[in-house]
């Protein structure tokens, strides 16, 4: 599979409220791209014109090079999980699943398949309306691979999932990326693509504020900062900030400190006679990260409404 999303240059308003503005990025196959933004950042209306559910103003969403609407069996191109509450209460699981392999001319086998894939078999004949939210997103997920398409998009597909479900959507997406599929995932909340996203996509106000690797994103943000954990906390900021060291405290006791190696803090803080519980090199977590990165787009975000 080699199949990828090509977003260029594309508008959208509503009426007067400006959706996506200029954003253009390319979903790349083998991988898991994390589509970020805070709410009303213009994700779902991303995802809604690239499977043609949304005109555009301008600019192109490409799947494989085509649009959506073009694509002659578009399961098999592209499957999609956008509301996984939409699904009729009464219909069975199973047969919702032969309803659309049927009018999408795929074999009734796949659906067995999927439902395997997604760990419903046994619940197959009961109806969506008795299923919870992790049921029912493992539903939208198995008919969004029904066509074993080689491009995945996913609108918050963790929302509202329990640790366990949560956990078994990042090993899914982990296996459908390693089986060489583009797959694009959004969501507003960093922290839940910590562990299954390779690369980021992250967009505010319908712009784009970042299109990086997570690792090149984390190793950036962890820069050289030592986290220190000291009883002597207050001696030890002024003992670091005399030395040229830059600090900030992250609880009563521990502060990262950067500006300084950490065999250099050492031994500034024991020529003083400060004692040290811990030291090690910070590691940020994507959700760090990610606040770092859209420090200015909010600051901005904060200025521009103050000025209105
Ligand atoms: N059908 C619509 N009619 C009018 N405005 C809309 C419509 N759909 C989206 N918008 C507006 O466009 C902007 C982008 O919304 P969108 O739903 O794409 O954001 P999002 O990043 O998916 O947010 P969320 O995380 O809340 O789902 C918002 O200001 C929203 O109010």
């Amino acid at each position: 599979m080699s199949a990828t999303i090509e977003i260029r240059g594309l508008c959208k308003a509503y009426g007067q409220q400006v959706a996506v503005d200029d954003l253009s990025f390319t979903v790349l196959p083998g991988q898991v791209t994390g589509f970020v933004g805070p709410n009303g950042a213009g994700k779902s209306t991303t995802m809604r014109i690239i499977l043609g559910l949304d005109a555009l103003d301008a600019g192109s969403a490409l799947i494989d090079g085509r649009r959506y609407q073009t694509l002659r069996s578009p399961l098999c191109h592209v499957g999609a999980l956008l509301d996984a509450a939409a699904l009729h209460p009464g219909r069975r699981a199973r047969d919702h699943l032969l309803w659309m392999a049927q009018y999408n001319g795929l074999p009734g086998r796949r659906v067995d398949e999927v439902l395997e894939q997604v760990g419903l078999t046994s619940v197959a004949r009961r109806r969506a309306g008795t299923f919870s939210l992790g049921m029912r997103q493992r539903l939208g997920i198995a008919a969004a691979l029904l066509g074993d398409p080689g491009v995945l998009l996913l609108d918050e597909p963790v929302n509202g999932l329990d640790p366990e479900g949560i956990q078994w959507i990042r090993g899914l997406l982990r296996s459908l990326a390693a089986d060489g599929r583009a797959v694009l995932v959004s969501s507003h909340l960093m922290s839940e693509l910590e562990g299954s996203a390779d690369h980021l996509v992250v967009i505010g106000n319908g712009r784009l504020i970042a299109d990086t690797s997570v690792s090149s994103l984390l190793a950036a943000a962890s820069g050289g900062r030592v986290l220190i954990r000291t009883p002597e906390l207050s001696q030890a900021i002024t003992v670091l900030a005399n030395a040229g060291a830059t600090v900030a405290t992250t609880d009563r006791e521990a502060m990262t400190v950067s500006g300084l190696a950490a065999e250099r803090i050492v031994a500034v803080l024991a020529e003083h006679g400060v004692r040290v519980s811990e030291v090690s090199t910070h590691r940020a977590s994507l959700e760090e990260a990610y606040m770092e990165l859209t420090r200015d787009a909010v600051e901005f975000g904060a200025t521009a409404a103050k000025e209105a």
